[in-house]
């Protein structure tokens, strides 16, 4: 028996503005980080002590563990990092506001887009300021595996190499395993591991900065389906909030407006392939 412990990054700086953030590499917000903070709690109050942690390479998944492992003493655990744990690359709507897209182009195609299994958003392009093709961390990637979009058939495909090359084995020997990743990563993850239907994982959410436990049989499958968070009434609320994001709400002003130019101006800063050569 093995534990399993996922953790989604805490509110990010683009969740609290309501855009699609996909692989753009933004930082927690206050409230992000203060979820991180009762994410660490929670594992502390609950007794459960990872081994180890796997994180995705983007710093709000990061900056989360750390904030949680430091709560609970535990900074010091080898740490894993992949971007086959990265959130579901957004495409062309990386950057652009949820609420506006919704009005935009209508509920239908807005939630195909967000939450359906297997149709991606446009593709982004590889001169976009948002495209990630010319990103350091990625420079050892073979163009063809950066996506330009995904859906979450693509996530499931390039995230489980990773759940049986390299968290696999350390379930194996007995170790609690802490997966910090993304929204659409983990439920690419969670899909896998309760064996949820393609049409099923279409209204399943995950809620920021609530550990999420699994206990694992021999064959690292659940013993519960579905796992337990650790605190079950924030989650079930969180959860509602993820789902309701670029909801309209009733009687409420139309979000401010946001191009695809405001978005790239608020491209967070990093290094490139490109800024390594100069
Ligand atoms: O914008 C994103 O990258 C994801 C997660 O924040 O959003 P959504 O829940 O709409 O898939």
């Amino acid at each position: 028996m093995a534990t399993l412990v996922l953790l989604r990054h805490g509110e990010s700086v683009w969740n609290a503005e309501g855009l699609f953030t996909g692989w753009v590499d933004v930082d927690l917000s206050a409230k992000g980080e203060s979820e991180a903070t009762r994410g660490g709690d929670l594992l502390l109050d609950a007794d459960i002590t990872p081994d180890v942690v796997h994180t995705s390479l983007l710093k709000r998944a990061i900056r989360t563990a750390n904030i949680a492992l430091d709560v609970a003493d535990l900074l010091w655990i080898p740490v894993q990092r992949s971007w086959r744990l990265n959130e579901r690359h957004y495409g062309a709507l990386q950057g652009k506001n949820k609420a506006q897209t919704r009005e935009e182009f209508g509920e239908e195609q807005f939630m195909t887009w967000r939450r359906s299994y297997d149709t991606p958003p446009p593709p982004i392009k590889d001169d976009d300021p948002l495209s990630q093709v010319n990103d350091l961390r990625y420079a050892e990637l073979p163009s063809e595996l950066i996506p330009r979009s995904e859906c979450l058939a693509d996530v499931v495909d390039r995230m489980l190499p990773y759940w049986y090359d390299a968290i696999v084995p350390d379930l194996a020997v007995g170790k609690t395993v802490l997966v910090a990743a993304h929204g659409n990563s983990l439920r690419a993850l969670v899909k896998h591991l309760d064996d949820i239907s393609d049409e099923a994982i279409v209204g399943l959410n995950i809620p920021t900065g609530i550990p999420l436990v699994y206990e694992l049989d021999d064959d690292f499958a659940p013993l519960k389906r579905g796992g337990e968070y650790l605190d079950p009434a924030a989650a079930k609320a969180a959860i509602e909030a993820v789902k309701n994001q670029g909801a309209a709400k009733p009687g409420a002003p139309k979000p401010p407006a946001k191009d695809a130019k405001d978005a790239k101006d608020a491209k967070p800063k990093g290094r490139t392939r490109r800024g390594r050569k100069k």
